[in-house]
């Protein structure tokens, strides 16, 4: 079964209009159906044309538990956090009345914080119905680094839902949801823009691929096809978010 389905827009604004349009449709559903939506998104440059879209969706935002799919080790004040990104973008104007659970708690080292956001995550209404992930031009997705140190006991974690994570091509340590968590999402999307992330996800499935890249892995396990949404135009760089990786 394809486990990969492509959808390709001519621009980054038409890709954020239609992915909140597919978005704001299935947390809208969960609602309808479980009185409650769950929604991880992701960090980086990428998401906040799509976050602003996805902001002004008029729902029940009120029963949408909104967290993220991985974060930096820094707390909200700094400009490396994606808790200060989805705070500026996503939880405004109609989604301001959702509820956020970070992934980042004040702690003495990141494997404390993500216990934290462990007990956290685990007291929410799991499963996630929505997760929008994106992807370094290294094959990374989350914070499932190809450098992570121990990935391949990251990528097979069953019990815990967040992992902290030490790679040397990830500025600082990170928070990241489990791979089963992500790949039991009603609904799994991959956000990319740019020829350059096209290519390099299109070499991570090539026959020729060395080792298997993160994305390679979250795909072949993921429960539903995973929605790649592709517009050619890297998104215009806000200067407030954070520097990937
Ligand atoms: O914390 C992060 O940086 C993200 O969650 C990360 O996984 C991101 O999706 C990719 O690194 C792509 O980042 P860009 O959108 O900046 O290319």
């Amino acid at each position: 079964m394809a486990n990969k389905v492509w959808h390709r827009f001519s621009s980054g604004p038409h890709l954020a209009e239609a992915l909140a349009d597919a978005v704001a449709g299935r947390l809208d559903a969960a609602i309808k159906t479980r009185g409650a939506a769950l929604l991880a998104v992701s960090g980086g440059s990428t998401p906040p044309p799509f976050f602003r879209s996805l902001s002004r969706r008029k729902l029940d935002w009120r029963r949408v538990t909104v967290t993220l799919v991985d974060e930096r080790f820094v707390p909200p004040s700094s400009e490396r956090s994606n808790a200060r990104l989805a705070a500026r973008h996503l939880l405004q104007n109609e989604a301001a009345r959702a509820e956020f659970v970070p992934l980042y708690h004040e702690a003495d080292n990141v494997e404390e914080a993500a216990k934290k956001a462990d007990r956290m995550i685990a007291a929410l209404p799991l499963p996630l119905d929505v997760a929008v992930l994106g992807m370094g031009t290294d094959g990374h997705t989350a914070s499932f680094f190809p450098d992570a140190r121990g990935l391949s006991e990251l990528l097979s974690e069953e019990r815990r839902h967040v992992l902290p994570v030490h790679a040397p091509s990830a500025k600082e340590p990170r928070l990241t949801l489990s791979l089963p968590l992500l790949c039991g999402a009603g609904l799994i999307v991959l956000h990319i823009e740019g020829e350059e992330k096209k290519k390099a996800f299109e070499a991570a499935f090539a026959e020729s691929a060395e080792a298997e890249a993160p994305i390679h892995t979250l795909v072949s396990r993921a429960a539903t096809p995973v929605q790649i949404y592709w517009a050619p135009s890297a998104a215009k760089s806000d200067p407030a978010a954070p520097a990937t990786p």
